[in-house]
């Protein structure tokens, strides 16, 4: 039994308030996304300013989607970041090389919809620091993550992976509880399920999401 408490990403945050909310209710990560369709997406600017409030403890992680050098050179240069998460198709190759040119940890997505996407996961292995194991979008999908959606979690139920992992897609307070207990994931990550509306974050719903992934009474 392990009694580290459940590590919870707070994807998607776009105010000074998010980022309050999600240091104050126990996260171990916030995301900043960068993807124009997206109604999370970041300028730079905003998302320096957002930085710049969290405070230590609350990891700074910059969400991109297939992003090409140039963008990601000026990402990392006007925002203090603690990792990268590649949300897009971005091959072992391409990981690999984000890793070497920026120095930061990088964690790669994968969508999981059936059994037969499990094996792309095993590709990451060797040049992601962390892998999110993510809903796979539905097709035709505007969105590459952050569609509220939830996978099977019988499909990864007692599955080990050599990296650290966490679980996404669809979680809410009232899953993420279970959805800890059938895969044994040490870290899970939220956006939609603690929202109000597309895009609009609600801080007692942080409270609750971390809460509920920890087993233990929301911090208001
Ligand atoms: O959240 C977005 O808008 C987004 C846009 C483009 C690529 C990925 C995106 N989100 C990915 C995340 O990390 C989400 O937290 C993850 O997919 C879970 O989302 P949800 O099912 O809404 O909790």
């Amino acid at each position: 039994m392990n009694n580290t408490p459940v590590s919870v990403k707070i994807c998607g945050l776009t105010h000074a308030s998010d980022v309050a909310a999600a240091a104050r209710a126990g996260a171990a990560y916030g995301g900043f996304v960068f993807f124009a369709r997206s109604p999370r997406n970041l300028t730079l600017e905003a998302a320096a300013a957002l930085a710049a409030e969290a405070p230590l403890g609350l990891a700074k992680v910059a969400l991109t989607v297939n992003a090409d050098d140039a963008f990601l050179d000026a990402l990392v240069a006007r925002v203090p970041l603690d990792m990268l998460q590649l949300h897009g198709s971005e091959p072992p190759a391409r990981v690999a090389q984000v890793k070497a040119r920026y120095g930061l940890p990088v964690m790669k997505a994968v969508g999981v919809g059936d059994a037969d996407d499990l094996p792309k996961l095993d590709s990451y292995m060797a040049v992601a620091d962390q892998i999110l194991v993510d809903a796979k979008p539905p097709k035709g999908a505007d969105l590459p993550g952050g569609n509220g959606l939830a996978f099977d979690w019988r499909l990864i139920a007692g599955r080990r992976w050599p990296v650290p992992w966490m679980l996404a897609g669809g979680l809410t307070p009232d899953t993420v509880a279970q959805a800890v207990a059938m895969t044994g994931a040490r870290q899970v990550d939220v956006s939609s399920g603690v929202e109000s509306a597309p895009g609009t974050k609600d801080a007692a719903l942080i409270a609750q999401f971390v809460a509920a992934a920890q087993d233990r009474v929301p911090t208001l």
